[in-house]
Protein backbone atom coordinates (compact mmCIF):
# COMPACT_ATOMS: atom_id res chain seq x y z
CA UNK A 1 0.00 0.00 0.00
CA UNK A 2 1.21 3.54 -0.81
CA UNK A 3 -0.44 6.04 1.24
CA UNK A 4 1.20 9.17 -0.50
CA UNK A 5 -1.02 8.17 -3.44
CA UNK A 6 -4.05 9.33 -2.90
CA UNK A 7 -5.25 11.64 -5.76
CA UNK A 8 -3.08 10.31 -8.00
CA UNK A 9 -2.82 8.24 -10.95
CA UNK A 10 -0.87 5.28 -9.01
CA UNK A 11 -3.87 5.27 -6.81
CA UNK A 12 -5.23 2.37 -8.89
CA UNK A 13 -2.36 -0.01 -7.40
CA UNK A 14 -3.67 0.69 -3.94
CA UNK A 15 -7.77 0.11 -5.14
CA UNK A 16 -6.62 -4.12 -6.60
CA UNK A 17 -4.45 -4.03 -3.36
CA UNK A 18 -7.08 -3.53 -1.42
CA UNK A 19 -9.88 -5.70 -2.92
CA UNK A 20 -6.72 -8.55 -3.02
CA UNK A 21 -7.00 -8.15 1.14
CA UNK A 22 -10.68 -9.36 0.44
CA UNK A 23 -9.44 -11.92 -1.76
CA UNK A 24 -10.46 -10.66 -4.86
CA UNK A 25 -7.99 -10.46 -7.49
CA UNK A 26 -8.11 -8.41 -10.86
CA UNK A 27 -10.90 -9.71 -13.15
CA UNK A 28 -9.15 -8.15 -16.74
CA UNK A 29 -5.75 -8.63 -17.24
CA UNK A 30 -2.75 -6.78 -16.01
CA UNK A 31 -0.51 -6.27 -19.01
CA UNK A 32 -0.35 -6.25 -23.10
CA UNK A 33 0.02 -9.88 -23.54
CA UNK A 34 -2.40 -11.29 -21.36
CA UNK A 35 -4.94 -8.72 -22.52
CA UNK A 36 -4.21 -10.14 -26.13
CA UNK A 37 -4.72 -13.23 -25.55
CA UNK A 38 -7.63 -13.31 -23.49
CA UNK A 39 -9.27 -10.96 -26.42
CA UNK A 40 -8.73 -13.79 -28.74
CA UNK A 41 -12.30 -15.38 -27.06
CA UNK A 42 -14.46 -12.66 -26.97
CA UNK A 43 -13.61 -11.47 -30.55
CA UNK A 44 -14.51 -13.45 -33.92
CA UNK A 45 -11.30 -14.94 -35.72
CA UNK A 46 -11.94 -12.60 -38.41
CA UNK A 47 -12.82 -9.50 -36.58
CA UNK A 48 -9.27 -10.34 -34.10
CA UNK A 49 -7.38 -10.78 -37.28
CA UNK A 50 -8.18 -7.79 -38.30
CA UNK A 51 -7.88 -5.72 -35.02
CA UNK A 52 -4.44 -7.75 -34.05
CA UNK A 53 -3.17 -7.79 -37.97
CA UNK A 54 -0.79 -5.28 -39.85
CA UNK A 55 0.90 -5.13 -42.32
CA UNK A 56 3.09 -7.51 -44.55
CA UNK A 57 4.72 -9.94 -42.24
CA UNK A 58 4.14 -8.00 -39.68
CA UNK A 59 7.81 -6.87 -38.87
CA UNK A 60 6.77 -3.48 -38.35
CA UNK A 61 4.23 -3.83 -36.55
CA UNK A 62 6.40 -5.74 -33.94
CA UNK A 63 9.28 -3.48 -34.37
CA UNK A 64 7.34 -0.50 -32.91
CA UNK A 65 6.88 -2.62 -30.08
CA UNK A 66 10.20 -3.71 -29.54
CA UNK A 67 11.57 -0.48 -30.06
CA UNK A 68 10.64 0.70 -26.96
CA UNK A 69 13.20 -1.53 -25.34
CA UNK A 70 16.27 0.28 -26.75
CA UNK A 71 15.45 3.39 -24.31
CA UNK A 72 15.89 3.62 -21.02
CA UNK A 73 14.94 6.48 -18.23
CA UNK A 74 17.82 7.50 -16.22
CA UNK A 75 17.08 6.81 -12.06
CA UNK A 76 16.82 9.74 -10.41
CA UNK A 77 16.96 10.02 -6.35
CA UNK A 78 15.78 12.59 -3.43
CA UNK A 79 14.51 14.75 -5.95
CA UNK A 80 11.07 15.02 -4.18
CA UNK A 81 8.56 13.08 -6.52
CA UNK A 82 6.07 12.60 -3.94
CA UNK A 83 3.43 14.72 -5.82
CA UNK A 84 3.38 14.16 -10.09
CA UNK A 85 1.60 16.53 -12.57
CA UNK A 86 1.10 14.22 -15.40
CA UNK A 87 -1.46 16.95 -16.84
CA UNK A 88 -0.93 18.48 -20.53
CA UNK A 89 -2.36 21.47 -21.82
CA UNK A 90 -3.89 20.41 -26.17
CA UNK A 91 -4.52 23.01 -28.43
CA UNK A 92 -5.64 25.19 -25.03
CA UNK A 93 -7.91 22.42 -22.94
CA UNK A 94 -6.38 21.29 -20.01
CA UNK A 95 -6.32 17.34 -19.79
CA UNK A 96 -5.26 15.58 -17.00
CA UNK A 97 -3.02 13.65 -18.36
CA UNK A 98 -1.23 13.03 -21.63
CA UNK A 99 -2.84 9.74 -22.97
CA UNK A 100 -5.56 9.64 -25.70
CA UNK A 101 -6.97 7.04 -27.67
CA UNK A 102 -6.13 6.83 -30.86
CA UNK A 103 -9.02 6.43 -33.64
CA UNK A 104 -9.90 3.07 -34.72
CA UNK A 105 -12.34 2.13 -37.13
CA UNK A 106 -13.64 -0.79 -35.95
CA UNK A 107 -14.16 -0.11 -32.35
CA UNK A 108 -17.77 -0.58 -32.35
CA UNK A 109 -17.64 -4.09 -33.24
CA UNK A 110 -15.22 -4.69 -30.67
CA UNK A 111 -17.81 -4.29 -28.02
CA UNK A 112 -20.15 -7.57 -26.70
CA UNK A 113 -23.08 -5.14 -27.93
CA UNK A 114 -21.81 -3.97 -31.08
CA UNK A 115 -22.03 -0.19 -30.14
CA UNK A 116 -18.35 -0.31 -29.37
CA UNK A 117 -18.39 3.61 -30.38
CA UNK A 118 -20.04 4.87 -27.40
CA UNK A 119 -19.15 2.84 -24.80
CA UNK A 120 -15.65 3.90 -25.94
CA UNK A 121 -16.51 7.55 -25.16
CA UNK A 122 -18.02 6.99 -22.02
CA UNK A 123 -14.49 5.33 -20.86
CA UNK A 124 -13.19 8.91 -22.30
CA UNK A 125 -15.74 10.41 -19.67
CA UNK A 126 -15.01 8.37 -16.91
CA UNK A 127 -11.11 8.43 -17.08
CA UNK A 128 -10.82 12.23 -18.74
CA UNK A 129 -8.48 10.26 -21.40
CA UNK A 130 -10.04 11.60 -24.71
CA UNK A 131 -11.04 9.81 -27.67
CA UNK A 132 -10.19 10.42 -31.45
CA UNK A 133 -12.89 9.32 -32.91
CA UNK A 134 -13.02 7.58 -36.42
CA UNK A 135 -14.48 8.55 -39.33
CA UNK A 136 -15.78 4.99 -39.34
CA UNK A 137 -18.00 4.08 -36.68
CA UNK A 138 -21.29 2.23 -36.14
CA UNK A 139 -22.58 5.05 -34.46
CA UNK A 140 -23.21 8.60 -35.80
CA UNK A 141 -20.64 11.16 -34.72
CA UNK A 142 -23.31 13.42 -32.96
CA UNK A 143 -24.34 10.16 -30.57
CA UNK A 144 -20.64 9.40 -30.01
CA UNK A 145 -20.02 12.92 -28.80
CA UNK A 146 -22.88 13.21 -26.51
CA UNK A 147 -21.70 10.94 -24.43
CA UNK A 148 -17.83 12.52 -24.00
CA UNK A 149 -19.22 14.31 -20.80
CA UNK A 150 -16.60 16.81 -19.98
CA UNK A 151 -13.72 15.03 -21.18
CA UNK A 152 -12.46 16.68 -24.43
CA UNK A 153 -13.17 14.53 -28.20
CA UNK A 154 -11.58 15.17 -31.31
CA UNK A 155 -12.61 13.80 -34.85
CA UNK A 156 -10.54 12.02 -37.18
CA UNK A 157 -11.56 12.90 -40.45
CA UNK A 158 -10.54 9.82 -43.54
CA UNK A 159 -10.91 12.50 -46.15
CA UNK A 160 -13.44 11.59 -49.38
CA UNK A 161 -12.63 12.28 -52.60
CA UNK A 162 -16.03 14.17 -52.55
CA UNK A 163 -14.64 17.85 -50.79
CA UNK A 164 -19.00 18.84 -50.06
CA UNK A 165 -18.49 15.29 -47.82
CA UNK A 166 -15.34 15.98 -46.23
CA UNK A 167 -16.63 19.58 -45.71
CA UNK A 168 -20.18 18.04 -44.16
CA UNK A 169 -18.52 16.12 -41.80
CA UNK A 170 -16.62 18.81 -40.69
CA UNK A 171 -19.81 20.92 -40.07
CA UNK A 172 -20.75 18.28 -38.25
CA UNK A 173 -17.96 17.40 -35.94
CA UNK A 174 -17.96 21.07 -35.45
CA UNK A 175 -21.44 21.46 -34.35
CA UNK A 176 -21.37 17.90 -32.65
CA UNK A 177 -18.74 19.53 -30.04
CA UNK A 178 -15.53 18.01 -30.87
CA UNK A 179 -12.20 19.99 -30.33
CA UNK A 180 -10.13 19.15 -33.38
CA UNK A 181 -9.98 17.44 -36.33
CA UNK A 182 -7.13 15.16 -36.74
CA UNK A 183 -6.58 13.94 -41.04
CA UNK A 184 -5.78 10.74 -41.19
CA UNK A 185 -3.03 10.73 -44.37
CA UNK A 186 -1.47 7.40 -44.43
CA UNK A 187 -4.41 5.20 -45.18
CA UNK A 188 -6.21 7.04 -48.71
CA UNK A 189 -5.68 3.48 -49.99
CA UNK A 190 -5.46 -0.07 -47.52
CA UNK A 191 -2.04 -1.71 -47.03
CA UNK A 192 -1.08 -4.92 -47.98
CA UNK A 193 -2.69 -7.13 -45.42
CA UNK A 194 -2.21 -10.72 -45.55
CA UNK A 195 -4.36 -12.26 -42.86
CA UNK A 196 -7.16 -10.05 -43.87
CA UNK A 197 -6.63 -11.39 -47.71
CA UNK A 198 -6.68 -14.85 -46.28
CA UNK A 199 -9.99 -14.47 -44.77
CA UNK A 200 -11.19 -12.17 -47.31
CA UNK A 201 -12.31 -10.12 -44.26
CA UNK A 202 -12.67 -6.02 -44.25
CA UNK A 203 -15.49 -5.09 -41.64
CA UNK A 204 -16.13 -1.93 -43.75
CA UNK A 205 -17.50 -3.55 -47.30
CA UNK A 206 -19.96 -5.15 -44.95
CA UNK A 207 -21.34 -1.54 -44.15
CA UNK A 208 -20.64 -1.91 -40.31
CA UNK A 209 -18.92 1.03 -39.71
CA UNK A 210 -20.36 3.58 -42.60
CA UNK A 211 -22.78 5.36 -40.03
CA UNK A 212 -20.85 8.65 -40.99
CA UNK A 213 -21.71 8.59 -44.31
CA UNK A 214 -25.16 6.57 -44.22
CA UNK A 215 -26.32 9.91 -41.52
CA UNK A 216 -24.67 12.40 -43.99
CA UNK A 217 -26.63 14.46 -46.25
CA UNK A 218 -23.92 15.05 -49.04
CA UNK A 219 -23.13 11.40 -48.94
CA UNK A 220 -27.13 10.47 -49.39
CA UNK A 221 -27.66 13.02 -51.93
CA UNK A 222 -25.55 10.86 -53.94
CA UNK A 223 -27.05 7.45 -54.11
CA UNK A 224 -30.22 6.50 -56.11
CA UNK A 225 -31.55 4.77 -53.16
CA UNK A 226 -31.50 5.16 -49.69
CA UNK A 227 -28.92 3.06 -47.73
CA UNK A 228 -31.58 1.62 -45.61
CA UNK A 229 -33.26 0.63 -48.99
CA UNK A 230 -29.74 -0.52 -50.84
CA UNK A 231 -26.97 -1.03 -48.01
CA UNK A 232 -24.47 -2.58 -51.00
CA UNK A 233 -24.88 0.60 -53.23
CA UNK A 234 -24.21 2.41 -50.26
CA UNK A 235 -20.96 0.07 -49.59
CA UNK A 236 -19.88 0.12 -52.96
CA UNK A 237 -20.32 4.23 -53.18
CA UNK A 238 -18.33 4.73 -50.41
CA UNK A 239 -15.45 2.48 -51.01
CA UNK A 240 -15.39 4.38 -54.29
CA UNK A 241 -14.81 8.14 -52.80
CA UNK A 242 -13.18 6.56 -49.46
CA UNK A 243 -9.83 7.47 -50.19
CA UNK A 244 -8.01 10.61 -51.22
CA UNK A 245 -4.88 10.46 -52.01
CA UNK A 246 -3.69 14.30 -50.87
CA UNK A 247 -1.05 16.64 -51.76
CA UNK A 248 0.62 19.44 -49.56
CA UNK A 249 -1.70 21.65 -52.48
CA UNK A 250 -4.74 20.40 -50.50
CA UNK A 251 -3.09 21.53 -47.19
CA UNK A 252 -4.92 24.92 -47.99
CA UNK A 253 -8.04 23.71 -48.39
CA UNK A 254 -7.95 21.71 -45.14
CA UNK A 255 -6.81 24.78 -43.81
CA UNK A 256 -9.49 26.55 -44.79
CA UNK A 257 -12.01 24.23 -43.91
CA UNK A 258 -12.05 24.47 -40.32
CA UNK A 259 -11.43 27.00 -37.53
CA UNK A 260 -10.61 24.04 -35.04
CA UNK A 261 -7.40 22.85 -34.04
CA UNK A 262 -5.93 20.97 -37.37
CA UNK A 263 -3.57 17.76 -36.61
CA UNK A 264 -2.05 15.61 -39.30
CA UNK A 265 -1.96 12.13 -38.92
CA UNK A 266 0.98 9.55 -40.26
CA UNK A 267 3.36 11.89 -39.89
CA UNK A 268 7.15 10.54 -39.64
CA UNK A 269 9.74 12.10 -41.29
CA UNK A 270 10.45 15.95 -40.11
CA UNK A 271 10.65 17.39 -43.45
CA UNK A 272 6.65 16.79 -43.84
CA UNK A 273 7.20 17.95 -40.10
CA UNK A 274 7.96 20.97 -41.28
CA UNK A 275 5.87 21.18 -44.23
CA UNK A 276 2.57 20.75 -41.76
CA UNK A 277 4.16 23.24 -39.73
CA UNK A 278 4.78 26.13 -42.30
CA UNK A 279 1.19 24.97 -43.45
CA UNK A 280 -0.46 26.24 -40.75
CA UNK A 281 -1.91 23.35 -38.78
CA UNK A 282 -2.04 23.25 -35.17
CA UNK A 283 -0.48 19.78 -34.02
CA UNK A 284 1.69 16.88 -35.84
CA UNK A 285 0.56 12.95 -34.90
CA UNK A 286 3.61 10.95 -35.48
CA UNK A 287 2.07 7.70 -36.20
CA UNK A 288 2.64 4.73 -38.91
CA UNK A 289 -0.39 3.20 -38.12
CA UNK A 290 0.70 0.31 -35.69
CA UNK A 291 2.38 -1.05 -38.62
CA UNK A 292 -0.93 -1.76 -40.59
CA UNK A 293 -0.28 0.14 -43.48
CA UNK A 294 3.15 -0.39 -44.46
CA UNK A 295 5.22 -3.07 -43.94
CA UNK A 296 9.34 -2.44 -43.35
CA UNK A 297 9.34 1.10 -41.95
CA UNK A 298 11.20 2.36 -39.27
CA UNK A 299 9.23 2.16 -36.02
CA UNK A 300 7.58 5.02 -35.23
CA UNK A 301 9.06 5.87 -31.57
CA UNK A 302 12.30 5.89 -34.06
CA UNK A 303 11.04 9.07 -36.26
CA UNK A 304 9.39 10.70 -33.05
CA UNK A 305 12.73 12.93 -31.88
CA UNK A 306 13.09 14.02 -35.34
CA UNK A 307 9.54 14.89 -35.90
CA UNK A 308 9.66 16.48 -32.55
CA UNK A 309 12.60 18.61 -33.42
CA UNK A 310 10.90 19.64 -36.85
CA UNK A 311 7.81 20.27 -35.02
CA UNK A 312 9.78 23.04 -33.36
CA UNK A 313 7.43 23.65 -30.33
CA UNK A 314 3.97 22.53 -31.53
CA UNK A 315 2.13 19.64 -30.07
CA UNK A 316 3.59 16.22 -31.16
CA UNK A 317 1.30 13.46 -30.90
CA UNK A 318 2.38 10.23 -30.75
CA UNK A 319 1.36 6.29 -31.31
CA UNK A 320 2.06 3.03 -32.61
CA UNK A 321 3.07 0.71 -30.45
CA UNK A 322 2.42 1.99 -26.69
CA UNK A 323 1.89 -1.19 -24.91
CA UNK A 324 2.80 -0.15 -21.09
CA UNK A 325 3.08 2.37 -18.81
CA UNK A 326 6.76 2.63 -19.33
CA UNK A 327 6.10 3.33 -23.42
CA UNK A 328 4.41 6.32 -22.50
CA UNK A 329 6.90 7.70 -20.13
CA UNK A 330 9.79 6.79 -22.95
CA UNK A 331 7.04 8.57 -25.68
CA UNK A 332 6.64 11.62 -23.79
CA UNK A 333 10.71 12.29 -22.38
CA UNK A 334 11.40 11.63 -26.78
CA UNK A 335 9.43 14.61 -26.64
CA UNK A 336 5.79 13.79 -27.59
CA UNK A 337 3.23 16.19 -26.09
CA UNK A 338 0.10 13.32 -25.93
CA UNK A 339 0.74 9.37 -26.36
CA UNK A 340 -1.94 7.17 -27.70
CA UNK A 341 -2.90 3.78 -27.68
CA UNK A 342 -5.17 1.55 -30.20
CA UNK A 343 -5.28 -1.78 -29.92
CA UNK A 344 -4.69 -2.39 -26.27
CA UNK A 345 -8.23 -0.10 -25.72
CA UNK A 346 -9.71 -1.85 -28.10
CA UNK A 347 -9.02 -5.32 -26.13
CA UNK A 348 -9.55 -4.18 -23.23
CA UNK A 349 -13.80 -2.94 -24.83
CA UNK A 350 -14.04 -6.61 -25.60
CA UNK A 351 -13.23 -8.00 -22.72
CA UNK A 352 -14.80 -5.71 -20.14
CA UNK A 353 -16.91 -2.80 -22.78
CA UNK A 354 -16.71 0.55 -20.87
CA UNK A 355 -15.01 -0.58 -17.57
CA UNK A 356 -12.55 -2.59 -19.30
CA UNK A 357 -11.40 0.19 -21.52
CA UNK A 358 -11.18 2.40 -18.09
CA UNK A 359 -9.34 -0.41 -16.09
CA UNK A 360 -6.69 -0.88 -19.77
CA UNK A 361 -6.41 3.14 -19.16
CA UNK A 362 -5.69 3.70 -15.54
CA UNK A 363 -3.54 0.76 -15.78
CA UNK A 364 -0.97 2.59 -18.53
CA UNK A 365 -1.95 5.65 -16.03
CA UNK A 366 -0.77 3.98 -12.85
CA UNK A 367 2.18 2.74 -14.04
CA UNK A 368 3.22 5.51 -16.15
CA UNK A 369 2.99 7.88 -12.47
CA UNK A 370 4.48 5.27 -10.72
CA UNK A 371 7.50 5.11 -13.02
CA UNK A 372 8.04 8.88 -12.59
CA UNK A 373 7.39 8.48 -8.63
CA UNK A 374 10.38 5.72 -8.53
CA UNK A 375 12.89 7.23 -10.68
CA UNK A 376 12.17 11.03 -9.83
CA UNK A 377 10.73 12.69 -12.56
CA UNK A 378 7.95 14.21 -11.16
CA UNK A 379 7.19 16.21 -13.91
CA UNK A 380 6.56 15.83 -17.97
CA UNK A 381 9.68 18.56 -18.22
CA UNK A 382 11.71 16.78 -15.89
CA UNK A 383 11.40 13.48 -18.34
CA UNK A 384 12.90 15.77 -21.22
CA UNK A 385 15.96 17.27 -19.33
CA UNK A 386 19.06 16.19 -20.32
CA UNK A 387 20.21 12.73 -19.27
CA UNK A 388 16.93 11.70 -18.51
CA UNK A 389 16.34 9.29 -21.10
CA UNK A 390 19.46 7.09 -22.45
CA UNK A 391 19.66 5.11 -25.98
CA UNK A 392 20.79 1.37 -25.03
C1 LIG B 1 -8.54 -2.07 -35.83
C2 LIG B 1 -7.91 -0.74 -36.06
C3 LIG B 1 -8.61 0.23 -36.79
C4 LIG B 1 -8.02 1.49 -37.00
N1 LIG B 1 -8.76 2.46 -37.61
C5 LIG B 1 -8.23 3.69 -37.76
C6 LIG B 1 -9.01 4.77 -38.27
O1 LIG B 1 -10.20 4.61 -38.55
N2 LIG B 1 -8.41 5.98 -38.43
C7 LIG B 1 -7.10 6.19 -38.10
O2 LIG B 1 -6.58 7.29 -38.26
N3 LIG B 1 -6.34 5.19 -37.59
C8 LIG B 1 -6.88 3.97 -37.38
N4 LIG B 1 -6.13 2.98 -36.81
C9 LIG B 1 -4.75 3.27 -36.39
C10 LIG B 1 -4.72 3.81 -34.96
O3 LIG B 1 -5.27 5.09 -34.88
C11 LIG B 1 -3.30 3.87 -34.40
O4 LIG B 1 -2.49 4.61 -35.29
C12 LIG B 1 -2.67 2.51 -34.15
O5 LIG B 1 -3.62 1.56 -33.72
C13 LIG B 1 -1.58 2.65 -33.10
O6 LIG B 1 -0.91 1.49 -32.92
P1 LIG B 1 -1.17 0.42 -31.73
O7 LIG B 1 -2.44 -0.27 -32.09
O8 LIG B 1 0.03 -0.40 -31.85
O9 LIG B 1 -1.29 1.17 -30.44
C14 LIG B 1 -6.72 1.74 -36.54
C15 LIG B 1 -6.02 0.77 -35.80
C16 LIG B 1 -6.62 -0.46 -35.55
C17 LIG B 1 -5.88 -1.46 -34.71
C1 LIG C 1 -8.39 0.85 -43.64
C2 LIG C 1 -9.40 1.69 -42.95
C3 LIG C 1 -10.73 1.57 -43.63
C4 LIG C 1 -9.51 1.49 -41.46
C5 LIG C 1 -8.19 1.61 -40.75
O1 LIG C 1 -7.69 2.69 -40.56
C6 LIG C 1 -7.48 0.43 -40.32
O2 LIG C 1 -8.03 -0.69 -40.42
O3 LIG C 1 -6.33 0.55 -39.90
Amino acid sequence: MNRELDGQFGEYQNEIYIDGLSGVLPALPMEFQELEARAQAALSPSLLSYVAGGAGDESTQRANVSAFLRWGLVPRMMVGAARRDLSVNLFGTSLPSPLFMAPVGVIGLCAQDGRGDLATARAAARTGVPMVASTLSVDPLEEVAAEFGETPGFFSLYTPTDRDLAESLVRRAETAGFKGIVVTLDTWITGWRPRDLATGNFPQLRGHCLANYTSDPVFRARLAKAPEEDVRAAVLEWARIFGNPLTWDDLGWLRSITDLPLVLKGICHPEDARRARDGGVDGIYCSNHGGRQANGGLPAVEALPGVVEAADGLPVLFDSGVRSGADVVKALALGATAVGVGRPYAYGLALGGTQGIVHVLRSLLAEADLIMAVDGYPALEDLRADGALRRL
